[in-house]
């Protein structure tokens, strides 16, 4: 398919998505929302991608939603246009396929949400992370205030959000706001290590395994008991757990088919 404002790249079943928009520093704005709504819904129906990484072109991640765009929104504009990135951004979470965000710069804003919607983030010593919103005269409106408490907790959460602070890739990591922190120059090298080393996984299991944890973390601890036990026995219906215990037992490397 084509895209304006994303490029995409495909190698060894992982499938490379780019926000191509440096001239604004990646700035969300409705065409990337939507072309990034189509990427997600062609990555999860294609066969020959397992995971997904995603970064920025240039010098940022994503340096917020477009300011521009949203400085002439009315109320109803402004509650619509948050709807698209939450949206987006939960189609991304939801997606079956895990999804590694290289924080390559700046992750303001929506571009923190963005990242926070993501399975796991690496991020480059240089990157900065933070939810600068208040202090635009409007709250985070992409989810951060929902996704950001779950990761670094209540305290610190509201503290990042009230205070507009901007954070070093360190401090990100020291809160968990990310998994890792790399030198620049390592941050593709990385995610595309821990790309291939889950896509060397058997498919499905990295797929329930990702829908029990999602599901299981927005629920009481018995009905996350209950949604593993489902998706356990579904592994028990594929032959890559037939393929994997075999290889196990018989002393060789498994080969995984995807069903
Ligand atoms: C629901 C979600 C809401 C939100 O996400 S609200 C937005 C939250 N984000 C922010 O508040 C960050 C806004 N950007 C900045 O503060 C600065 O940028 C940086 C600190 C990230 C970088 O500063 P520097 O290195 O001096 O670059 P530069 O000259 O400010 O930016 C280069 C070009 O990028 C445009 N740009 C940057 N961020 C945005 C944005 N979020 N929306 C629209 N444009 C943006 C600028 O305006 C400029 O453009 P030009 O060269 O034409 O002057």
């Amino acid at each position: 398919m084509e895209y304006q404002k994303l490029m995409l790249e495909k190698q060894d079943r992982v499938c490379l998505v780019k926000i191509n928009h440096p001239e604004a520093l990646n700035a969300l704005n409705t065409v990337i929302l939507q072309e990034l709504d189509r990427a997600f819904d062609e990555i999860a129906a294609d066969p020959e991608t397992d995971v997904v990484i995603l970064t920025g072109e240039g010098r940022s991640f994503v340096a917020g939603a477009d300011i521009a765009e949203m400085s002439v929104m009315k109320a109803e504009e402004g509650r619509r246009f948050g709807e698209l990135g939450a949206a987006v951004f939960r189609k991304i979470e939801l997606m079956a396929k895990p999804v590694i965000a290289a924080v390559n710069g700046f992750a303001l804003g929506g571009g923190c949400e963005l990242a926070m919607a993501c399975d796991i983030r690496i991020a480059s010593a240089k990157a900065k992370f933070g939810q600068p919103e208040v202090g635009l005269g409007i709250t985070p409106g992409f989810s951060g205030t929902q996704r950001l408490p779950r990761l670094v907790g209540l305290g610190k959460a509201k503290e990042l959000i009230y205070t507009a602070a901007v954070i070093h890739a360190e401090e990100a990591c020291r809160i968990g706001l990310v998994n890792k922190v790399v030198e620049p120059e390592e941050l593709m090298n990385e995610c595309m290590a821990m790309a291939k080393t889950i896509a060397a996984k058997a498919p499905l299991a990295v797929r329930y395994a990702k829908e029990a944890i999602n599901r299981g973390v927005e629920t009481d601890m018995d009905t996350g008991i209950v949604i593993e036990n489902g998706l356990f026995g579904l592994c028990f219906a594929t032959t890559d757990q037939k393929e994997g215990m075999e290889a196990f037992l018989w002393k060789r490397k498994p080969e995984f088919k995807g069903n």
